[in-house]
């Protein structure tokens, strides 16, 4: 087959368009190379949920899929793909046939792409084919020529948990193979297609918000509105307008009428992040919508029906306050149909290496891709991440800003507050 040369002066723009998912950078940009040469635009996951979001983004002709992906199972990714997008090609980056996906006239084009890839890695006495980092002594004979991550390193975590057998459920967007978030995926997998309300609870930066997300993204309500309004970020005083509404004059400065996130959110999933903070005056009228499903604006005699899935967050101990008398008790069980809980980094440290690698081809995005260099995984094993996986993320962008031009990250570049570190 020939390949036709990829016209860098924009004349020729790639017309098709694949998402490489692999865990592995070096096989990503390999086949990056090689696919923007035949006019292939190529967009690169390092995961099953990455991949999932750049599908959701737009249509794609084809995937070329690693054998293994850190966040979900390949024959569970496959089986999404041939669900929501049946006529999407879908290659494994082995090559093995995919049963779940047509044949069309630009697979071979892929297919001998692999094969280019393969021979040329042969010989340099590479073995192109990504090996799964993470959880290497499942194929210990296959390592890719430069691990990012030190593999004795993972080793040792992946000695403190052993990675489960249960299949790993989807949850869009959020990385994690451990016990405790294959379970919190299993629980959010069964309560998205129902209409109950989810109370969302966890310590700041645990991804509470993902989980919400995702709630709404796998729910029938996916195409319907997501609202998301923070109570924690608006005063006191407009969040009931805010909410509920209000008409024209209803008060002063309300000099038109206005609809609430709760009725823009009508058909979909309404998000009310840091729900604690809501005043216990709103707190009431949030329980009557919440039981009857009705709705008066601010100033308005008539009352509406919406269909509005209402999924809360919080980072307090919302029973407790209850129980103290500071939120209301029925709003609380109200709330908590279904709870449930984002456990703390601390407690899953076996998805710190995959979060890693998340969050370093997310920051490669935006600058240079990063990897981590030897020992660097154990600093950040010994912290205790009070601020979870959004501190991760800050120290990571720290460090990819530290290590300059060196594409690798050292542990002088990792700088950990020490007022949150371990002890
Ligand atoms: N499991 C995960 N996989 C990938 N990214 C994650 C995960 N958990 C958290 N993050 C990232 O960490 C950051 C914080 O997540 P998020 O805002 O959802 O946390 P939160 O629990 O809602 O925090 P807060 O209580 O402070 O609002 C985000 O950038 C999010 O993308």
């Amino acid at each position: 087959m020939s390949s036709v040369p990829f016209n860098f002066q924009g004349s020729m723009a790639p017309v098709r368009t694949v998402i490489v998912v692999s865990p592995d950078a070096a096989v990503r940009s390999r086949l990056r190379l090689l696919l923007a040469g035949m006019r292939w635009s190529v967009a690169e996951a390092a995961g099953g949920a990455e991949a999932m979001g750049h599908l959701d983004e737009r249509p794609h002709e084809a995937l070329l899929v690693d054998t293994w992906l850190p966040d979900l199972e390949v024959s569970e990714f496959s089986k999404w793909v041939g669900v929501h997008f049946p006529s999407m090609d879908l290659i494994h980056i082995d090559g093995a046939p995919s049963s779940t996906t047509p044949r069309s006239p630009r697979r071979n084009e892929l297919l001998h792409v692999l094969r280019q890839m393969e021979e040329s890695s042969v010989g340099d006495g590479a073995v192109w084919r990504s090996a799964p980092l993470v959880v290497p002594r499942l194929v210990p004979s296959i390592l890719p020529p430069a691990p990012r991550i030190v593999v004795s390193e993972l080793r040792e975590l992946n000695r403190v948990e052993p990675i489960s057998k249960t299949p790993i459920m989807h949850l869009p967007g959020i990385v994690g193979s451990s016990v405790a978030m294959r379970e919190l995926a299993s629980m959010v997998s069964m309560v998205a297609p129902r209409s109950a309300t989810v109370l969302i609870e966890g310590e700041t930066g645990t991804g509470k918000e993902l989980v919400a997300l995702a709630v709404h993204r796998l729910s029938d309500r996916s195409s319907k509105p997501l609202v998301v309004l923070n109570c924690a970020a608006i005063p006191e005083s407009l969040l009931e307008a805010e909410l509920f509404g209000h008409t024209r004059g209803a008060f002063t400065g309300a000099v038109q009428s206005r609809v609430g996130r709760i009725e823009a959110a009508n058909g979909g999933t309404l998000f009310l992040d840091e729900i604690g903070e809501m005043p216990l005056a709103l707190q009431a009228k949030m329980l009557r919508f919440l039981e009857c499903g009705e709705l008066q604006r601010i100033g308005d005699n008539e009352i509406s029906r919406v269909d509005v899935r209402v999924v809360a967050a919080t980072h307090q101990p919302l029973e407790q306050h209850a129980a103290e008398g500071k939120f209301r008790l029925d709003l609380y069980h109200r709330l908590a149909v279904f709870p449930v809980e984002v456990p703390p980094l601390r407690e899953r440290m076996e998805d710190l290496p995959m979060l890693v690698e998340h969050i370093l081809s997310q920051l490669g995005l935006r600058s240079q891709a990063k990897r981590m260099g030897e020992g660097t995984l154990e600093i950040l094993c010994a912290h205790t991440w009070p601020g979870n996986v959004r501190e991760l993320g800050h120290v990571l962008e720290r460090a990819s800003i530290l290590s300059g031009q060196s594409a690798v990250i050292q542990p002088p570049d990792i700088r950990i507050r020490s007022r949150s570190r371990a002890s």
